[in-house]
């Protein structure tokens, strides 16, 4: 079985930013979270990425990296896995198979058996994920699911990202790919920022992911996300 099969909730670090206050990764894998991703768009370098993850993979939780370019890519025995992004509705092909294909003529070291996909569905237009990928976002929900059914059953892709990054998600485009999967994981993130948005996320999505809020209020407040999305899991009917 898949690592993340028993996530229910995700922080996302970005090593362009810093943590909250005077905090360490020691209180990030504190806060009851199940796995770290480190990832963003902007300002990523490899020098970065190394810091962080070799930080990070002190602890005892999963953690993954997540690069938005070949050149963020840091190969360690620090961390877990590599979660590498495809951007189902990008509108530049770079983003769905370009830099994957140009990841692979440059790096010698790929290790494959720890090396996983997420199908992207990238929702937010004002987010730099969004600009970057040239992303089309004006979809309604049966497009959304359309989308999450073709990266399932076309691409067999085992991950599906519901990606809000910066703002709160429409429910129902979030409801409409979760209806739609049979077997693959539905994450979701963007905008969760206390008890009650995540709880309302996870209801439909398998995980939820946070990221800004670790930067920006610290890890009371993704505490208390960890408690909604666990929540909402535990309310579901068994599966
Ligand atoms: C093939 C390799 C190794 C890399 C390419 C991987 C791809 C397709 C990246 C596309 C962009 C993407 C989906 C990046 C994932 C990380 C992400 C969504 C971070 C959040 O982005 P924002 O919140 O918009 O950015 P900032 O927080 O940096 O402003
Ligand atoms: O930063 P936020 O809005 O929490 O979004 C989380 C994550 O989906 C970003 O890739
Ligand atoms: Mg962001």
């Amino acid at each position: 079985m898949s690592d993340w099969a028993d996530w229910d909730h995700i922080t996302k670090i970005d090593p362009d930013k810093t943590l909250h206050g005077d905090e360490t990764y020691e209180d990030v894998a504190a806060t009851g979270t199940d796995a770290i991703e480190v990832g963003g768009t902007t300002g990523m370098t490899e020098e970065k990425m190394k810091r962080v993850v070799d930080a990070c993979g002190k602890y005892d939780i999963p953690v993954y990296i997540e690069p938005s370019n070949p050149a963020s890519v840091v190969h360690s025995d620090r961390h877990d896995g590599y979660l590498v992004p495809v951007v189902m509705n990008a509108g530049d092909v770079t983003w769905i198979t370009g830099a994957h294909k140009e990841w692979i003529r440059i790096d010698d070291e790929i290790d494959w058996s720890r090396t996983f996909t997420e199908a992207y569905i990238v929702m937010n237009p004002d987010a730099s994920v969004a600009t970057y990928t040239q992303a089309s976002c004006d979809l309604d929900a049966e497009e959304v699911a359309a989308y999450a059914e073709a990266a399932e059953h076309l691409l067999g892709q085992e991950i599906i990202y519901v990606e809000y990054s910066g703002m709160l998600g429409d429910t129902e485009k979030v409801a409409a790919a979760a209806d739609i999967l049979d077997e693959a994981t539905l994450f979701y993130g963007g905008g969760i920022h206390d008890y009650e948005s995540a709880r309302k996320m996870a209801e439909h999505a398998d995980t939820v992911v946070v990221g800004d809020l670790v930067h920006d209020e610290g890890c009371e407040a993704v505490r208390e996300t960890v408690e909604g999305a666990q929540d909402a899991k535990a309310a579901k009917a068994p599966e």
